[in-house]
């Protein structure tokens, strides 16, 4: 974990110095390329984990793969009907589930507690994100939502978030392995986000803090032990519902965004339909 979290270090301030010398629109294609490979990878063995938590036998394929398409058609659908809700709920469940992979590890006797810190960690992250670039952050969030947010409701979500943040954080204090490296993160991230755009902001945290980690993790569970071999198994056996979402997504940009303005509102609403089943999947993995 330690050795991924320096690797992380030195490639996040690698990717800003990269950004100087990329024009704005290779930088994009770049953060598309990263988030639809390394991060939609991160969530293409779901299936095969569902089938080993639930001991490969006692569920069939077919059965768990269509539960799953109903979760994603349903998350979809939320997102065409009540767009508001869903992008509440969406933010919400994203901020536990980033803040789940981070500190999975913690060890405390009161559930919520931690359960606490990774829902405001995770919104922590996410807000502070869309608050260091507001102007974008809220030209999506009106595409998707109808609503015109202002930078004030931002700055008042990212300050409750990082509130409960600190006394979660306060009270797990002697159970997070390095704290000082957290908040050293954390101040890491402020810097990357007010200086890179927002796709690529999104695009680092997204790809070297969350999907990475969370694929070793992945690696860990379903081969035992990490190394070429079973990375490379990984890969493998993620392909096939990684060139349908790939595929997926393609079809929905071509068909469905007719003016261009609308390509990041699909973009991100496309990511929160499938994430709704991989946080349900990775939650199971962590109680394992
Ligand atoms: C960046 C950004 C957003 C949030 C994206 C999030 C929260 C993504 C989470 C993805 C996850 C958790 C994937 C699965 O592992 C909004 C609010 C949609 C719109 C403005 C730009």
């Amino acid at each position: 974990m330690r050795n991924i979290q320096n690797f992380n270090i030195v490639s996040t301030f690698l990717c800003l110095w990269l950004a100087v010398y990329l024009t704005t629109s290779l930088e994009q294609y770049l953060a598309c390329f990263f988030i639809l490979t390394v991060g939609l990878m991160h969530g293409s063995n779901d299936i095969k984990i569902i089938k080993r938590v639930y001991n490969n036998s006692s569920i069939s394929y077919y059965k768990t793969l269509i539960l799953y398409i109903m979760v994603v058609l349903f998350g979809a659908l939320m997102f065409f009907l009540i767009p508001k809700i869903a992008l509440i709920l969406f933010i919400l469940v994203s901020g536990f589930h980033f803040g789940e992979q981070h500190f999975h590890e913690v060890r405390f006797q009161y559930k919520w507690i931690k359960k606490s810190l990774y829902v405001s960690y995770g919104c922590a992250i996410i807000f502070l994100l869309l608050y260091t670039n507001a102007q974008e952050s809220i030209e999506i969030i009106s595409q998707i939502t109808g609503e015109s947010i202002t930078i004030n409701f931002l700055m008042v979500s990212l300050i409750s978030s990082l509130m409960v943040f600190v006394s979660c954080f306060v009270i797990l204090y002697k159970s997070i392995t390095n704290p000082i490296r957290e908040l050293f993160n954390i101040l890491v991230f402020f810097i990357v986000f007010k200086t890179a755009s927002l796709l690529w902001a999104f695009a680092i945290y997204f790809v070297l803090w969350h999907s990475l980690p969370s694929v070793l993790d992945q690696v860990k569970y379903l081969f035992k032990e990490v190394n070429k071999r079973s990375v490379l198994e990984y890969v493998k056996s993620s392909a096939i519902y990684w060139i349908v979402s790939v595929v997926g997504l393609f079809l929905l940009l071509n068909f469905l965004v007719k003016q261009e303005d609308l390509f990041y509102a699909v973009f991100f609403s496309f990511l929160a339909a499938i994430t709704f089943p991989h946080v349900i999947v990775m939650t199971k993995i962590f109680k394992h």
